[in-house]
């Protein structure tokens, strides 16, 4: 197999533009004095993904911003985990909330056409990338708030599912879930260990195997979603649970965290290889790639 580019590459051509300051417009009007300079604020961005850290709150907002459905790309994935690991290791951000920049679209998962007719060292190069993004996000120590401001199939559910709270907008169009078996391909065990951690066993197991995505309200009934609100309320209420989380040490809230999470982490660390060799033997048998092909058939006959 040819040599894997590790994610410290693709960061080192990703082209990440640097750290700039500028004002935060978001969130910030209600707390600044009428009159005063706006407090500092740093910014950055790449090609998808937003970032705006209001260091005086401690919170950083990451918008996705990738038309027309925020799929999880090679790219997508890689600006996520850098823009992550950014916010990390930057001691004047406590927590994040990630959002979509693209009208009722969250993110619409994994993108398949990643997953489709590409090669074995493609495939694996994408699933170690899928990975990545997990283990940071689910393992960050930073406060994680998934603000869901639009559909959220599959690998979209599972980012918001790996934060530590979600709230969605209330509209009965929007609907989320971990719906892989619809496409013919099987979410893997860190996907269920985190849906199965937020919903309990018999709600994951019956929504795994039908591949159910539910519609705002529905999620919310069996805490798929931790609440609902009207959209223009979404950032408002966002940041109001994160000073609610952020008014707790950060020592006693982290090491909770990692008491609660480490087990399901740790599982995928020990079987990471064995994991990315499942997913492309899986990934790349025909009768898959067909289901792919049909799934990506069906969502453009949908348009016309
Ligand atoms: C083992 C592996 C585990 C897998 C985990 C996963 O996440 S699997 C992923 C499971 N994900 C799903 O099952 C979600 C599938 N997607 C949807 O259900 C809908 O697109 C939507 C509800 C997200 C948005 O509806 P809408 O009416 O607003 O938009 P629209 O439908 O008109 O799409 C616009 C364009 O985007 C394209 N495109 C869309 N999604 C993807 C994608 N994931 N990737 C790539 N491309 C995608 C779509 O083909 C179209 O392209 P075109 O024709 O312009 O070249």
């Amino acid at each position: 197999m040819a040599a894997v580019p590790t994610l410290a590459r693709r960061i080192a051509r990703s082209g990440v533009r640097p750290l700039c300051r500028w004002p935060l417009a978001w969130g910030r009007a209600a707390r600044q004095p009428p009159g005063l300079p706006l407090a500092p604020c740093r910014a950055f961005s790449n090609n998808k993904i937003l970032v705006e850290l209001d260091e005086s709150s401690g919170v950083a907002m990451m918008k996705f911003k990738s038309p027309p459905v925020n799929s999880l790309s090679l790219d997508f994935l890689t600006e996520f985990c850098i823009s992550l690991e950014k916010l990390e290791n930057d001691r004047a951000c406590r927590g994040v909330i990630f959002a979509s920049a693209v009208p009722r679209i969250f993110s619409s998962g994994l993108d398949i056409t990643e997953m489709s007719g590409k090669s074995m060292e493609h495939y694996a190069e994408f699933w170690r990338a899928v990975q990545e993004m997990w283990l940071r996000l689910y393992g960050s120590n930073m406060v994680t708030i998934a603000a869901v401001n639009g559909s959220s199939p599959a690998g979209g559910c599972l980012v918001a599912l790996s934060c530590d709270y979600r709230i969605m907008v209330e509209n009965p169009k929007f609907s989320i879930g971990l719906n892989e078996a619809q496409l013919g391909i099987v979410a893997p065990f860190w996907f269920k260990d985190t849906f199965v951690n937020v919903v309990g066993h018999r709600i994951a197991e019956r929504s795994l195997q039908l591949g159910s995505l539910y519609p705002a309200p529905e999620a919310l009934k069996f805490g798929l979603v931790d609440e609902l609100v009207p959209e223009e309320k979404l950032q408002e209420k966002a940041m109001a649970v994160m000073a609610q989380w952020l008014a707790l040490p950060d020592h006693a809230r982290q090491l909770t965290k990692s008491m609660m999470r480490k087990a399901v982490l740790d599982r995928l660390v020990a079987h990471r290889e064995e994991d990315v060799q499942n997913f492309v033997s899986f990934i790349s048998k025909e009768s898959i790639q067909k289901s792919l092909r049909m799934y990506m058939e069906m969502l453009k006959k949908k348009k016309s």
